[in-house]
């Protein structure tokens, strides 16, 4: 009997140590913002060396957006009732993150409607579209103007473009994009705020209230200016977490989004 509770007080020490010793390195060494190329190679890594599916990191990925709009517009904080949300997608996996963040939000209790204009001919996303179709979210056929947004919904998810977006915006995201810097309702962005450059953001483009950083940060997200940021996407293995010195805070408990500011 002693010797056990001396174990189990030993590994409480130990662990003691061990999580102090964390929280000193990360108040060191501060969160580590990728530039576009690091995080492609993170990507690479995860599902080519780590054998991860793009299945499974954008169905973690897509319940940390849910999470955190769950955490910055609650239910009950809702201005407009019922709790609509709008959820714009784009053709690359951060659209795919939109389609699992709005059935989870779905979940919670909010009712999502997807814009979802240029569908990849890949059964993954036929899939997230299916799966979004047989839990009722309704898919708009275009893009509502900018005051029928305002009046019609509480906020908008932003999943348009991630860490791959490159150039000039091509249409029809111009247009959406640009409606998206007309409305007032709160915008919450998955990963990067879409027409952002991936590293040096975009002082005229759209202002979201909330970004959600998956992995870890992209340098664009130096420029926001919004209310939340939250880190999401809590599947880093501690071996790629080391290789790169990101340096990740450690997510409260069993949380899959952790509060940057
Ligand atoms: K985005």
């Amino acid at each position: 009997g002693s010797v056990l509770t001396h174990t189990g007080a030993c590994a409480r020490v130990a662990s003691n140590i061990y999580s102090k010793h964390r929280q000193a390195c990360t108040m060191a060494n501060t969160i580590k913002y990728l530039g576009q190329e690091e995080a492609q190679h993170i990507d690479e890594e995860l599902f080519n060396e780590y054998s991860f599916s793009v299945d499974q990191l954008m169905e973690l990925a897509g319940l940390s957006c849910a999470t955190a709009v769950s955490k910055g517009y609650p239910l009950q904080s809702l201005l407009r009732s019922p709790p609509r949300v709008l959820v714009i997608c784009g053709p690359g996996n951060n659209g795919g993150d939109g389609l699992v963040c709005a059935r989870h939000l779905k979940l919670f209790g909010y009712e999502p409607s997807v814009l979802y204009p240029k569908r990849p001919n890949k059964q993954l996303f036929q899939n997230l579209t299916t799966q979004c179709e047989k839990m009722d979210i309704s898919f708009l056929s275009e893009m509502p103007e900018a005051d029928v947004i305002d009046e019609a919904y509480n906020l908008v998810v932003d999943a348009i473009f991630g860490f791959s977006f490159k150039g000039a915006v091509r249409e029809p995201f111009g247009d959406i994009l640009s409606k998206l810097k007309k409305i007032t309702v709160p915008i919450a962005s998955v990963d990067i705020p879409s027409g952002w450059d991936v590293e040096k953001g975009c002082p005229d483009g759209i202002q979201p209230d909330m970004l959600i950083s998956l992995t870890a940060p992209k340098k664009a997200a130096n420029h926001f200016k919004g209310r939340y940021h939250f880190l999401g996407g809590r599947f880093v293995p501690p071996a790629l977490e080391q290789k790169y010195q990101l340096n990740l805070p450690q997510y409260p408990g069993t949380d899959c989004v952790y509060q940057l500011n």
